[in-house]
C-alpha cells in the first residue's frame, strides 16, 4: 500500500454556486466542464446532469490485495481524523470527499485508488456547490475555490461539447484470447457448471482499441454522457466508462443498489415488433436464472447490515440504447453498530463480488475465472464511484468502460453471465453489444 499526503491536515470549503455566479462563470452544467477547450480532465461521476466531478488531486491512496478495501477504509479515516470541514450546503458528496476504484480480484496486479481532488463541483436536485480541499497548510476561501473555478470553465468561444461526427481512424483487436478461444472457455464454464458444484460464472474478455490520433478523455465523457445519460458515466485515471449497475449508494442510513443481470441486444429486435424485451428476456428461464442469482448474493449480503430490506417479487426491463437488462432495485434501511451506520467503502467491501460479475457459488466462480480468463481484469468489474466524510456514497460495477493504456491505446472489457443453458456463440454477441458504449465514445465504427 502506497499513500501520499501532505504533511498539513486536510481543509476543506464548501459553498453553494447560485445562478448569477454560475452565469458569469459561463458554466451551464456539468457537462461545461467536458467540452474540449475546457482542457481539464475531471475524476467524474455523473448521471443525468447530476454528480460530481473533481478537478486536481492533492492526495492519494493506492493498494492492492485481499485488504484493499479495509487499507482505503483505514487511510480515509485517517485523513478526516484531522481534517477541519466547513461546509454550507451539507449534502452527499459535501466536505471531505475522494474518487475511487478498485480491482475486481485480490490478486491483481491494479492498484486500487482513493483521491482527493483539489476542487470538486457538485451538482444535485437543482443545488450546485463548490469544495476546494487543500493538505498543504493553507485555508480554501471561497474567493480562491472561486479563482480555481475560473481557471476551469470553458472559455466563451468553446461550442459546448463539441466532438467531430467523422469516425475515429483506428482498428480493434483481440486481446487475451481470440473469440474462438473465448467460445472455447464460455464451453468450459458450461462444462463445469454440468458437472456439479457451480451454478453461474461470469467470464469477460478484452479488445484492445488502437487510435491514429491521440485518445482525448473529455471527448470520451463528453460522448458517454450524452448517448447512456440513464447510465453512471465515472472516470477515475485512466479508467473510463458508463455502467447501468449501482453495487451500492448510501444516503445516510438508506442504501440502495440496482442490480443488473440477463440481457438482450437491441440490434436484435425485429423492425416492427412489439413487447419484443418482455417475451424474450422476460420470459425466459435462462435469464431470469442468471438474475435471480445476482439479486439473491446482493440481498445476502447486504442483509446483515439492514434492519429492512426491500427488493420487487419481479425484475423491470431496463432499456439502455444498446441492451435491455432485467433490473431490480434494491432499497435498504441500514442498522448502525454501536452507534455508527456502516460507511459505503465497508458496504462495497461485503457486497463486492455480486454473482451480476462473478457467480454462484461465489468462491468457486471466481477460482474458475481466474484459471479460464486468463488476463487480469483490473479494474473492470470493480467498485467504482465515491465517497464522502459523512459515510456516504455511490459504487457503481465498472462495466462498459475501458482503460486508457496510452495516448492511442485503449483496453476494453466486457462479460456475459454462463448458466448451464448458455451458447458460446450468443454469449460471443452479448459482449459485443456490451462494447458497443465504450465503441461509440471512441466513435469507432467497428463492426464484429
Ligand atoms: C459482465 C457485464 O455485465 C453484467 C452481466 C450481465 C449479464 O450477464 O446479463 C448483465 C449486466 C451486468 O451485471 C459486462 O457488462 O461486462
Amino acid at each position: 500500500m502506497t499513500a501520499s499526503l501532505g504533511t498539513h491536515p486536510l481543509r476543506t470549503l464548501t459553498t453553494a454556486l447560485d445562478p448569477a455566479t454560475l452565469s458569469e462563470l459561463g458554466i451551464t452544467g456539468a457537462t461545461s466542464f467536458l467540452s474540449k477547450n475546457s482542457d481539464v480532465d475531471p475524476l467524474t461521476w455523473l448521471r443525468r446532469g447530476e454528480g460530481l466531478l473533481g478537478f486536481g488531486e492533492i492526495a492519494s491512496f493506492s493498494g492492492s490485495g485481499p485488504d484493499r478495501f479495509s487499507d482505503a477504509e483505514q487511510w480515509w479515516k485517517e485523513l478526516l481524523a484531522s481534517a477541519t470541514v466547513e461546509d454550507s450546503v451539507r449534502i452527499p458528496g459535501t466536505g471531505a470527499m475522494a474518487f475511487g476504484s478498485f480491482a475486481f480480484s485480490k490478486t491483481s496486479r491494479y492498484e486500487s485508488l482513493l483521491i482527493v481532488p483539489a476542487l470538486v463541483v457538485g451538482f444535485a436536485g437543482g443545488t450546485v456547490w463548490l469544495t476546494q480541499l487543500t493538505i498543504d497548510g493553507s485555508s480554501p476561501t471561497r474567493e480562491s475555490a472561486l479563482e480555481l473555478l475560473r481557471g476551469l470553465a470553458p472559455t466563451p468561444s468553446a461550442p459546448e461539447g463539441s466532438t467531430s461526427d467523422a469516425p475515429s481512424e483506428g482498428s480493434v483487436s483481440s486481446g487475451a484470447l481470440t473469440e474462438k478461444q473465448w467460445k472455447d472457455t464460455v464451453a468450459a464454464g458450461v462444462e463445469a457448471i454440468v458437472r456439479g458444484g457451480l451454478e453461474k460464472v461470469v467470464l469477460a474478455r478484452d479488445v484492445l482499441a488502437t487510435l491514429q490520433e491521440p485518445v482525448q478523455r473529455v471527448s470520451i465523457l463528453q460522448r458517454l454522457v450524452t448517448l447512456y445519460d440513464e447510465c453512471w458515466t465515472y472516470a477515475v485515471r485512466g479508467l473510463v466508462g458508463a455502467t447501468p449497475e449501482i453495487l451500492i449508494k448510501v444516503d445516510g442510513a438508506t442504501a440502495q443498489a440496482r442490480v443488473l443481470a440477463g440481457t438482450l441486444d437491441r440490434e436484435d429486435e425485429p423492425a416492427g415488433s412489439t413487447g419484443f424485451a418482455a417475451t424474450v428476456l422476460g420470459g425466459s428461464a435462462k435469464q431470469r436464472q442468471e438474475h435471480d442469482f445476482a439479486v439473491r448474493s446482493l440481498t445476502r449480503q447486504l442483509a446483515p447490515f439492514a434492519t429492512d430490506l426491500s427488493f420487487p417479487a419481479e425484475p423491470f426491463i431496463l432499456e439502455l440504447p444498446n441492451v435491455w437488462h432485467l433490473a431490480s432495485d434494491v432499497t435498504a434501511q441500514l442498522a448502525s453498530s454501536n452507534g455508527h451506520l456502516p460507511t459505503s467503502l465497508a458496504l462495497v467491501e461485503a457486497l463486492h463480488p455480486t454473482a451480476a460479475v462473478c457467480g454462484t457459488p461465489r468462491e468457486d466462480a471466481g477460482e474458475l475465472i481466474l484459471e479460464l480468463e486468463q488476463m487480469d481484469r483490473g479494474p473492470y468489474a470493480g467498485p467504482v464511484g465515491w465517497l464522502d466524510g459523512a459515510g456516504n456514497g455511490e459504487w457503481g460495477i465498472a462495466l462498459r468502460g475501458a482503460v486508457l493504456e496510452d495516448a492511442h491505446h485503449v483496453r476494453l472489457y466486457a462479460g456475459a453471465g454462463i448458466v448451464q443453458a448458455s451458447d458460446p456463440a450468443a454469449e460471443l454477441a452479448e459482449t459485443w453489444a456490451k462494447f458497443r458504449p465504450m465503441l461509440q465514445a471512441l466513435n469507432l465504427a467497428h463492426r464484429p
